[in-house]
């Protein structure tokens, strides 16, 4: 436990960079504000000691005045250089932060961008920035008081036996005592405490988040109880959690208190006995009066000790977070990079399986779709089509076998050039919250507004510029500036042909688009393909007649491959599937005539 807590430390101080020397500067200015709270203390001894010794002549005490003064300054002085203190820590902890949050999103660059497409974004987000603000406070209050608190038992436990050693046996018993249920609470079940306690808000923000996009479908279905049931439980859950934890504190959370406040309770008792019993009953005394007001020092560094112990565990939990994004592997990358001799893509006996699953998404599947060529995948849902097309960007590399560009293996290629070839069309796109213009410039940043038009009018979107006063620059998302999914989809084929790569992959949802947004659509579709090597996912039979061969994807294999006609022929599951699709096309026909 120990080493893991130094370990924590220690990450978040290589995240600090720069600001390392700070922190630590910041922790040393705690260590002398605490030592030097400490001198006021020995001050009213010295002051309780010299006019005990001529009462009752109290006025002929010698050099009250030098005592009073010295400490006033060494109370200012001590909280002035806490201040100072805080100000480092507070600046280095935010420095911090900000350089784990910087870390984490360049690392996410990095990364193969199907574990994106696979991790909830939320949860991401929520894993980067909460666990980068709980260390601020760990950072900024805990570990300097820390400080304060550890160099202070020293100091004190030197103290307490300096003036009588039996009365600061009495002020240490309690304080011994406390440090053991220190470690109770925060030892045992409780020690794991925040990281199910994460776990739990987490599970509860991600219920949150689908309850509240679920409020349609709520609605629209008159569902009540039992869509609120998951969310609900996630709740009782998180509660049940907190509940628990602070029961399980309350009683060694109560004792600690008492303890550490009931140090009077021993020692004023035993002071008086002490005082009667001695020589010079006078000079006990004021030892007595040092020890009951600097008991009340000792309660608060134990108090201090406390919370940066807690803290301490929060920052342990947050660091293991964030961990968890940063240790996934990125994507490698070739140190001899080699460049693509040509536009056309082959899959060499490719077998991939999703990283945590079992079974493979693809076996053995080989293709080839030679320069300025079209070839179609389809086939039933979750035969594999769309990691066939992710796994030519290097969304996830293959296990086996081989993908290929131009001849060379993707993995061999430059990022930048691969990304370069390729346009990669989603079937569910996204827009930024930006303009248009920058929507559409965000494949060529360098692109002139009149090349930005041009695709914009090759991809059909005429209608959406001159719907807007704002044209180009209406931003989306804001203003009640809504784009239809159709819509949005047309702006993203005005991105993929503004980019102009030589490898077009493609996946032609269109059925959330009405018809007329089909057929503007399908448009921009043959804008951007013409003339390009294309691997296009159908979802619709219609558009796949012309492709230049066609692959059924079935389980994770390959089922057929042909052109149309040659599959037609070979009356297999292709033929079956155009058959349904010529009956169901029969079957609106008719029913729109019947109309
Ligand atoms: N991120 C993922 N993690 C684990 N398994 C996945 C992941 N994505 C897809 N799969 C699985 O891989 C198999 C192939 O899925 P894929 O999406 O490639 O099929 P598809 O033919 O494109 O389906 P659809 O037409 O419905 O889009 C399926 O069994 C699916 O459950």
């Amino acid at each position: 436990m120990k080493q893991k807590k130094e370990n924590s430390i220690a990450k978040l101080l290589t995240y600090a960079g720069g600001h390392k020397k700070l922190t630590i500067f910041g922790c040393a200015l705690s260590g002398i504000s605490a030592l030097l709270s400490m001198v006021p203390y020995i001050c009213i001894w010295f002051v309780a000691r010299g006019v005990f010794a001529v009462m009752p002549d109290y006025w002929r005490a010698q050099g009250l005045v030098r005592y009073g003064w010295t400490a006033l300054w060494f109370a200012l002085g001590s909280a002035g250089i806490y201040f100072a203190a805080l100000m480092c820590t507070h600046l280095a902890a935010f420095r911090t932060a900000k350089n784990m949050r910087r870390e984490a999103a360049k690392h996410l660059v990095d990364v193969p961008l199907g574990y994106l497409n696979t991790s909830q974004s939320g949860k991401l987000r929520k894993q980067i920035d909460d666990n980068a603000g709980m260390t601020e406070q760990m950072l900024a209050h805990e570990l300097p008081d820390l400080v304060g608190a550890v160099v202070t038992p020293v100091a004190a436990i030197i103290l307490l036996f300096v003036f009588d050693w039996r009365m600061g046996i009495l002020c240490l018993l309690p304080l011994i005592l406390s440090v053991y249920l220190l470690m109770r609470m925060m030892g045992g079940n409780n020690a794991a405490f925040f990281s199910r306690y994460q776990k739990a808000i987490e599970d509860l923000s991600a219920e949150a988040t689908e309850y509240v996009r679920g409020i349609p479908v709520v609605k629209v279905f008159q569902q009540t109880v039992y869509s609120f049931k998951s969310f609900y439980s996630s709740i009782m859950s998180y509660s049940k959690l907190a509940t628990d934890y602070s029961m399980g504190c309350g009683k060694p959370m109560t004792a600690f208190t008492t303890v550490l406040n009931g140090t009077f309770l021993l020692l004023i008792p035993a002071g008086m006995l002490l005082c009667r019993a001695a020589f010079d009953g006078w000079a006990v005394l004021a030892d007595l009066v040092f020890y009951i007001l600097f008991t009340p020092l000792c309660s608060m560094m134990m108090s201090r000790i406390m919370y940066a112990s807690q803290a301490t565990m929060e920052a342990d939990e947050a660091v293991r977070r964030l961990d968890e994004i940063m240790d996934v592997e990125p994507l490698p990358q070739s140190n001899r990079p080699r460049q693509a001799q040509g536009t056309d893509v082959e899959l060499r006996h490719v077998s991939f399986t999703y990283p945590e699953a079992d079974i493979p998404a693809l076996t053995d599947v080989s293709l080839r779709v030679p320069a300025g060529k079209t070839v179609a995948l389809v086939g039933p849902s979750g035969g594999g089509k769309s990691t066939v097309a992710s796994l030519i960007p290097r969304f996830f590399d293959v296990q086996q076998g081989n993908v290929l560009i131009g001849g060379v293996d993707v993995r061999a290629m430059a990022t930048e050039e691969l990304m370069g070839k390729v346009s990669f069309v989603f079937q569910d796109t996204r827009l930024f919250k930006a303009s248009l213009l920058e929507n559409i410039r965000a494949a060529r940043p360098e692109a002139a507004l009149d090349q930005v038009l041009a695709a914009a009018h090759a991809a059909q979107c005429d209608d959406i510029l001159e719907k807007f006063p704002e044209g180009l620059n209406t931003v989306v998302g804001t203003g009640g500036v809504y784009l239809s999914g159709g819509e949005q989809q047309r702006i993203a084929l005005a991105r993929a042909i503004l980019k102009d790569a030589p490898i077009v992959v493609l996946d032609e949802a269109t059925a959330f688009a009405d018809p007329e947004n089909e057929l503007l659509i399908q448009k921009a579709f043959e804008t951007l393909t013409r003339g390009k090597t294309v691997l296009m996912i159908a979802h619709r039979l219609s558009t796949v007649q012309n492709a230049d061969e066609i692959l059924v994807m079935s389980d994770g294999r390959v089922a057929e491959r042909g052109n149309h006609e040659a599959l037609l022929r070979r009356e297999g599951v292709y033929a079956a599937m155009w058959r349904d699709y010529q009956t169901s096309a029969r079957w609106k026909v008719g029913k729109g005539a019947a109309i």
